[in-house]
């Protein structure tokens, strides 16, 4: 039961007089992480696009939702897991992809990997990830010490060098993650005024690249090494990370090339959702990106609800804003199968690496089992759209 957790800081603090490391709620991870991250890495994390509209639009929209707790309802036997792609997750979180985290800690990724596989949740590599995604593997399967193996996806950048995204396939697939995230509303960043005014990007000083770097055909493409010439290596990065071309039947060539299943990232509109199916995706992540690519795009968990009756019956995962348990169980009640964890995994990363990771998580685990239990709701599968009322009505 996640709740024990609770229960072992009250022990603790009571008999041993010692209080938790870190902060057990969002604005405290958030505050400290503030104070230990460089102004750009801080700014980096923690930033928007343009006036930040859409980041607070996502976290108002959780507002503007209400749980009606309900009461007398034998809760006693509890079950918090549920079956994504036909695999049992222990909760319905996952980590969301996030690049570039040795800005964080300098363990970066390995890091994330550990802290995740200790508490059993998937973890989303980024293509845009500072370490190589066959490190990342190594620290999800490691099962040294207490660890059990945990569990990993792989998130794809497509490259316009078709060969190169397809090789990023073929090597998560020989590292053995499980599926394949395609995000698809990041093939240029957005207009970030905190990045813009301090004339900060963490790949230029060759952060967020290792994927390329270590790749055999991103190599072929170079006439001396890496090594050899940075320089040059930086440049072809910079001219074929993105693609603007991409299309549905991009999707439905990927199809075709891989037996993993495919999620879709990046989805805000219904017909999206249900073009990604046509095209033979298994499921979506329905996402704003937290708010970091069109500024004054709808609050993710709006977007949710028109999805969910487009293409129910596919596996729908959300992000963007998810803070707390309470958040998790209105994104589920409105029709998600988990939820994506970005910046809260992230601050936890600051402040303590893989032991910061793992206590946001056990915190957000035991957080959303008491919000679920003490509502009357005892298995995940009965959340739905009865729990809530709009706070207007
Ligand atoms: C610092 C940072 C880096 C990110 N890098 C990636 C990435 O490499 N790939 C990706 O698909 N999404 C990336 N995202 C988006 C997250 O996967 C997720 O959609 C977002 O963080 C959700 O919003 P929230 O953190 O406000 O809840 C990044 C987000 C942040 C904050
Ligand atoms: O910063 C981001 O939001 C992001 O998704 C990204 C894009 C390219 C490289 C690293 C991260």
């Amino acid at each position: 039961m996640y709740s024990n957790f609770q229960n072992d800081i009250y022990a603790k603090g009571m008999l041993g007089g010692v209080r938790p490391a870190y902060p057990t709620e969002f604005d405290g991870w958030h505050e400290a992480a503030h104070q230990k991250l460089t102004p750009e890495a801080y700014g980096y994390i923690a930033g928007s696009a343009g006036l930040e509209t859409t980041a607070h639009a996502n976290r108002a929209a959780f507002a503007r939702w209400e749980i009606i707790p309900r009461m007398l309802r034998d809760t006693s036997k509890r079950d918090t897991s549920v079956e994504i792609l036909g695999k049992r997750w222990d909760a319905p979180i996952a980590l969301a992809p996030i690049g570039v985290m040795t800005i964080a800690h300098e363990e970066g990724e390995v890091a994330v990997a550990r802290g995740a596989s200790r508490r059993g949740v998937p973890m989303i590599a980024s293509t845009a990830a500072a370490k190589p995604m066959e490190e990342i593997a190594a620290a999800l399967h490691d099962t040294s010490g207490n660890e059990t193996s945990g569990r990993g996806w792989y998130q794809l950048y497509w490259s316009s060098d078709r060969d190169v995204a397809l090789s990023f396939v073929r090597r998560a697939e020989a590292a053995g993650f499980e599926a394949i995230v395609v995000t698809v509303d990041t093939w240029q960043l957005a207009w970030r005024p905190r990045d813009l005014v301090q004339a900060f990007l963490p790949f230029l000083r060759g952060e967020g690249v290792a994927n390329f770097l270590s790749d055999p055909v991103f190599q072929s493409r170079l006439e001396k090494s890496p090594q050899e010439d940075p320089e040059a290596a930086i440049r072809l990065w910079g001219s074929i990370f993105g693609n603007p071309a991409l299309t549905f039947d991009d999707i439905a060539w990927l199809r075709e090339q891989t037996s993993l299943p495919i999620l879709v990232k990046g989805i805000q509109h219904p017909d999206d959702a249900t073009a990604c199916i046509d095209a033979g995706a298994d499921g979506v992540v329905v996402s704003n990106h937290g708010g970091r690519q069109v500024d004054g795009a709808r609050a993710s968990l709006d977007c949710l609800p028109d999805i969910v009756s487009a293409i129910g019956g596919s596996t729908i995962l959300f992000d963007s804003g998810v803070r707390c348990g309470a958040d998790i169980m209105k994104a589920l009640a409105l029709g998600a199968d988990a939820v994506l964890i970005g910046r809260p995994m992230v601050y936890g990363l600051a402040l303590g690496g893989a032991e910061g990771v793992e206590h946001v998580l056990q915190c957000l685990q035991a957080d959303f089992e008491l919000n679920m239990v003490l509502s009357g709701i005892g298995n995940v599968a009965d959340i739905d759209r009865t729990c809530l009322v709009r706070a207007d009505d």
